[in-house]
């Protein structure tokens, strides 16, 4: 068993984190749960911090919201001085109601709505990220409307190929993301943000994908862009204050995965922009980068109860938890692969190898094929690990089941910090036909 953060075994054979006992947290909040190491997240902050601190460099670390965005994760955020990608008018309004220093709130998205726009000026977001030029116009127009400037940074795509699944790869060329910057895209959008009066243009962004293992691509998604600073700035006496080369730090899921270690990506980013910058003569640019799953990822832990079994003699047993692919649609959506224990059975022999189902009702809704536990029993404690990025941020009332709660856990306290949806929830936005709307309080 791989150990994440201050996870362990206690005495009682449990598994605990936070030095909380898993199963008591089961008995208090009930299942399915998730359970966020705190400690652990504010080491993976510090972690990114520290290494732009070590090696001198001016940064902004902002967390990806989207990763895992709640009032209580954007206030720790916050607590470990991160700055905070948000990429849409919910993020952003979770970040206001959690008193988020608007200053450093960078704001993303391919498709802004002019609303969301207003929202973000007048808020004072630190800076937004224009994707497109229907976002470079549509902006200019909301910003010259209310007399405002604005920092922009610009997405561009820098045609890397970077090694992971299709569906979380976006630095290619065939993106819905951001300017080309082959193509001469990105040059135009540079002309025409350098010559707006409201536009003021920070810099450049990029972010070539999710859950990536190696520097490679970063490193040549850097090479580019610093050979086209170059470029600009003898043709158009343009030098960028920030640099923004994303997120995207893989982190390890399964015995598979073999992430470097967190600081080593950001070393390599910046020995790369360094000696370009040094190469072309050009000022250092601020570096900016915006991980998600790599700060909160392996801090989650999702907990089941055990349900019902299927034997399919020969082929494989089913178990199924009170769970799913409502709270963890990563399984069914790229054939993610995580590893899981029986929480109130941590130290007992694996004995069968089995699948964990969830309860919807479609055939791909399972979390886990194949996996060694000890025989699993009704009412068991299932601890399936590293679902702290992009498991309740993508969960769903699908078959119409409520969403799970979420706790914190640190130094043996235990905090909820978002609670049940209840049934209530469920219907509270419907709106009846008729009068024969039933009992049941909405
Ligand atoms: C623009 C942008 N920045 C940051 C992130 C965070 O990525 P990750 O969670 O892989 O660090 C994403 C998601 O892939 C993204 O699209
Ligand atoms: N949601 C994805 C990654 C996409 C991140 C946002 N660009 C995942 O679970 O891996």
């Amino acid at each position: 068993m791989h150990f994440y953060g201050t996870s362990a075994i206690n005495e009682a054979g449990h598994l605990e984190i936070g030095g909380c006992d898993t199963v008591e947290l089961a008995k208090k909040y009930g299942t399915p749960l998730y359970v966020y190491d705190v400690a652990l997240i504010r080491e993976r902050a510090r972690g990114f911090k520290e290494t732009f601190d070590r090696l001198n460099v001016k940064a902004q670390v902002a967390y990806a919201s989207k990763a895992f965005s709640s009032i209580a994760m954007v206030q720790l955020a916050a607590e470990e001085g991160l700055s905070l990608d948000v990429v849409s008018a919910g993020e952003l309004y979770t970040a206001l109601a959690a008193g988020f220093p608007t200053e450093k709130i960078h704001f993303h998205g391919n498709n802004k709505s002019e609303e969301e726009l207003k929202m973000a000026l007048e808020h004072k977001v630190g800076c937004i990220v224009v994707d497109n030029f229907s976002e470079l116009s549509l902006l200019e127009e909301v910003c010259s409307e209310q007399k405002t400037q604005m920092s922009v940074l610009l997405r561009v795509t820098p045609g890397i190929e970077a090694h992971t699944h299709d569906y979380i790869l976006t630095g290619q060329e065939d993106s819905k993301f951001g300017f080309d910057l082959q193509n001469g895209q990105a040059e135009k959008a540079l002309l025409a943000a350098a010559d707006s009066p409201w536009i003021d243009l920070l810099g450049i962004h990029c972010h070539i994908g999710s859950q990536i293992f190696d520097t490679t691509g970063f490193v040549l998604a850097a090479e580019k862009i610093m050979e086209k600073l170059n470029e600009w700035s003898k043709k158009h006496h343009f030098e960028p204050k920030v640099l923004n080369l994303g997120g995207g730090f893989g982190i390890r899921y399964t015995a598979e995965d073999d992430p470097i270690p967190p600081a080593r990506y950001v070393e390599e980013i910046i020995t790369k922009v360094k000696e370009e910058s040094i190469r072309y003569g050009l000022e250092m640019p601020e570096i900016w980068i915006e991980p998600g799953r790599s700060l909160v990822g392996d801090s989650g832990t999702t907990l089941y109860e055990a349900g019902s079994q299927k034997d399919v003699p020969n082929v494989r047993k089913y178990i199924a938890v009170d769970g799913g692919m409502n709270d963890n649609i990563r399984p069914a959506l790229y054939d993610a692969k995580y590893e899981a224990v029986l929480a109130n059975r941590a130290n007992d022999p694996k004995e069968e190898l089995v699948s964990i189902a969830g309860k919807c009702c479609e055939s791909g809704d399972m979390l886990i094929w194949d996996i060694h536990l000890p025989q699993v029993q009704k009412g068991d404690l299932l601890a399936v690990f590293c679902t702290g990025a992009y498991g309740y941020s993508m969960a769903n009332n699908y078959n119409r089941i409520p969403r799970p709660p979420v706790v914190f856990v640190e130094n043996g306290r235990d905090v909820l910090v978002v609670r049940r949806e209840s049934l209530k929830d469920i219907i509270h936005l419907d709106m009846p036909l008729n009068a024969n709307a039933g009992n049941y309080s909405r």
